[in-house]
């Protein structure tokens, strides 16, 4: 088996005892039941990924910031010039950027993983180099990447969790820096959800009205370049259902249930196959080292805080290849760029901070980090009604 393979059999989905458990634990705290909100849910969330509750404090947390360049930018989509993602590598190296403040705030480690800058770069303390290529191709004129690059990046990101967890991370967070990238993080929700590339596309770092006409029409021509038209999975390829239908014969005598866990098994296979065409066809190194980063966080059972919209559009590729992988994750915050909502609404998953925050580097999650841990921490701590001699309501 490959790295990937290896990572992809080893996640599991929320168990359902464990939910059970977290509920009811909730539900005996000090407190009126649901008077925690959206926090409950995420003490649950974990309490299920890990199987256990309460689950185990996240911390420490560590960041992984993900860089990349991108061959779309030549379209004018980025009001910023490219080598900006070269020098902001430098700006988190050196501790000044606003993802190093906030890691800082919360005791997170920065780690920063060139997995596609397009340009060499120098071994650094907290620099990882695990360069896939200088950059993608320009996704407007057909696939950003080879299926080869694809899978490289994303073990790139798999290695990237699994040595974070092996040197003590109980919480992975994602981050990107990458000039250029909403474009590709855009075709890849329309991709995956089936959205309009009018609704999934936004300003970025903040494009006037004329660019953002031109990036709808770039994310457009990149769907069409590539043959994608979009689905719920992402799975624009015609070969997955017929995959799926050459193996209907052979199957009619096999009990029910057997027969339907092979056709789910073979649906599954076509659907992350699909999913890997279309993370070369428009996605960035960054996506896919991320989506291998959230596989491989959850493979290792630690949970994964998301970022924004890029880290969404990476977390739909992950989900089309491990479905179970979502039960895993947070969603640190809902960025501005609107094409975020769409990612986090098709994997249902809400977000905890709302600021309009719309920076990268890990940013939104970061500052989510710490509301994890005190929804964890509840669990842990808080007295029971019983234990604490406090009348509970009358029934
Ligand atoms: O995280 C987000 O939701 C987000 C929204 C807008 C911009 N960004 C960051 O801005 C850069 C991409 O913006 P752009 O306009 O060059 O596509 C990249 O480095 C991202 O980290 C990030
Ligand atoms: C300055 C700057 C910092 C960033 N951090 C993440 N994306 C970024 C894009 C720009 C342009």
């Amino acid at each position: 088996m490959t790295i990937l393979e290896q990572t992809i059999a080893a996640i599991r989905p929320a168990d359902p005892v464990a939910v059970a458990e977290a509920r009811a634990h909730q539900d005996r705290l000090t407190k009126p039941r649901g008077a925690l909100g959206a926090l409950e849910e995420v003490a649950v969330r974990l309490a299920g990924a890990a199987a256990v509750s309460p689950p185990p404090l996240p911390a420490p947390a560590a960041l992984a910031i993900f860089a990349a360049d991108h061959g779309v930018h030549a379209q004018g989509v980025s009001p910023w010039p490219q080598e900006v993602t070269l020098q902001m590598v430098g700006n988190f190296l050196a501790g000044g950027a606003v993802a190093n403040a906030f890691a800082t705030q919360v005791g997170a480690s920065v780690t920063v993983v060139d997995v596609g800058v397009a340009a060499d770069l120098d071994p650094a303390p907290g620099l990882r180099i695990s360069k896939v290529a200088y950059g993608t191709a320009d996704l407007s004129q057909g696939p950003a990447m080879t299926a080869e690059q694809v899978t490289a990046a994303l073990e790139a990101g798999v290695v990237v969790a699994r040595e974070l967890v092996e040197q003590g991370a109980r919480c992975l967070i994602t981050g990107d820096m990458g000039i250029a990238n909403t474009t590709a993080s855009a075709a890849l929700i329309c991709a995956f959800t089936g959205q309009d590339a009018a609704v999934a596309t936004g300003r970025g770092t903040g494009v006037d009205d004329e660019t953002l006409e031109r990036k709808v029409e770039v994310v457009r021509r990149a769907l069409l370049a590539n043959g994608l038209t979009g689905g719920p999975d992402g799975a624009a390829s015609p070969g997955a259902q017929t995959a799926h239908a050459a193996q209907m014969p052979q199957m009619v005598h096999i009990e029910q249930k057997e027969y339907k866990e092979q056709s789910a098994q073979i649906e599954q296979t076509a659907q992350a196959a699909s999913a890997m065409k279309t993370l070369a066809a428009v996605g960035g190194l960054e996506h896919a080292a991320i989506a291998g980063f959230i596989l491989g966080g959850a493979a290792a059972g630690v949970p994964v805080i998301l970022d924004g919209v890029i880290a969404g559009s990476a977390a739909l590729a992950a989900a089309a290849l491990a479905p179970a992988v979502v039960d895993h994750c947070v969603a640190g915050h809902r960025s501005a760029e609107p094409g975020h909502a769409v990612a986090l609404s098709h994997l249902g998953l809400r977000p905890l901070v709302e600021l309009e925050l719309r920076l990268g580097e890990g940013t939104g999650g970061l500052l989510a980090y710490p509301l994890v841990c005190a929804a964890v921490r509840v669990m842990h701590e808080v007295a029971t009604f019983d234990s604490a001699g406090v009348s509970d309501k009358e029934a």
